[in-house]
């Protein structure tokens, strides 16, 4: 469904700033594979997800998505594959629309949009089975403005606007890092339930190594710009951070730094 192929990336080069962010990146993703990224700062974690998403041409190596190669397909038209939730609750949603009106952009995502956009009621309906299912009570607030929710209603709201035309591939970049503990749990149930009901493919970077190993079926760790740990199945079942922490140190010869994973 995803497959990276030794993707290759450096920042400034030929500059003292010379950062070889990804450094011949191999992954392929099965469809359903929900993999969750972790790895220490500057690991090369948000590269990945830039790379898949097109935001820079790559030095190297090739991105496909559902066999076709987009590796030359500009951002813009990548994202027609892509759904993706940001860590910034205020990015993904615009604030100074309502609710609705941010639903009925993502549902016309790809069609050609007309002058006149009215939300028919039956649409209106949808919205409100769909937001229902969030268990937020935003079923009742279809035209309050976005601005007015909370973080995590918001990144709850963005979650469904990105997955609503079912992309090929789901990207949730640290999307619970700025929610509060009990807020994040909320929004990555969200995920969890989504990602199984859609039978999404999906891959999220977060932080807490705890998450890494509640979520998803397969858990990749980055070091320097490549994939060191690659665990799935039963054997990631069985993880633990101690175990996380004592692979991590094997395979990369180091201890692991990442001040945000160490605290979470
Ligand atoms: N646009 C850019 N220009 C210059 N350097 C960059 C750019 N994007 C990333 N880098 C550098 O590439 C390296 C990898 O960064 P990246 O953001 O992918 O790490 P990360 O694993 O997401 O880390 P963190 O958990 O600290 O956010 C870092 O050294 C970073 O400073």
């Amino acid at each position: 469904m995803l497959e990276l192929r030794n993707v290759s990336k450096t920042f400034n080069a030929n500059t003292i700033n010379e950062k070889r962010a990804l450094s011949g990146l191999n992954l392929k993703l099965e469809e359903g594979d929900f993999v969750t990224v972790i790895g220490g700062n500057g690991a090369g974690k948000s590269t990945m997800m830039n790379a898949i998403c097109g935001a820079w041409p790559l030095d190297e190596g090739q991105v496909l998505i559902d066999g076709k190669d987009v590796t030359r397909l500009p951002d813009y038209k990548r994202a027609a594959y892509l759904g993706r939730v940001f860590q910034d609750p205020m990015m993904g949603t615009a604030a100074d629309m309502e609710i609705e009106e941010n639903l009925a952009i993502a549902y016309r995502r790809g069609k050609t949009r007309h002058l006149c956009w009215g939300i028919r009621a039956k649409e209106r309906e949808e919205y409100k089975e769909l937001l229902k299912t969030l268990d937020l009570g935003l079923e009742n607030r279809l035209r309050s403005k976005v601005g007015l929710l909370s973080g995590g209603q918001r990144q709850a709201l963005t979650l469904l606007m990105a997955t609503l035309k079912k992309p090929k591939v789901l990207l949730l970049d640290e999307h619970t890092a700025a929610l509060d503990p009990k807020t994040a749990a909320k929004v990555l149930e969200i995920s969890d339930r989504i990602i199984a009901e859609n039978n999404l493919t999906a891959l999220m970077v977060t932080h807490n190594m705890k998450d890494a190993i509640a979520h998803g079926n397969r858990l990749i760790m980055m070091n320097n710009g490549q994939i060191i740990l690659d665990i799935r199945g039963e054997e990631k079942k069985k993880l633990t951070v101690d175990d996380l922490l004592r692979q991590f140190s094997v395979a990369s010869g180091s201890e692991f730094s990442s001040d945000r994973a160490l605290l979470s």
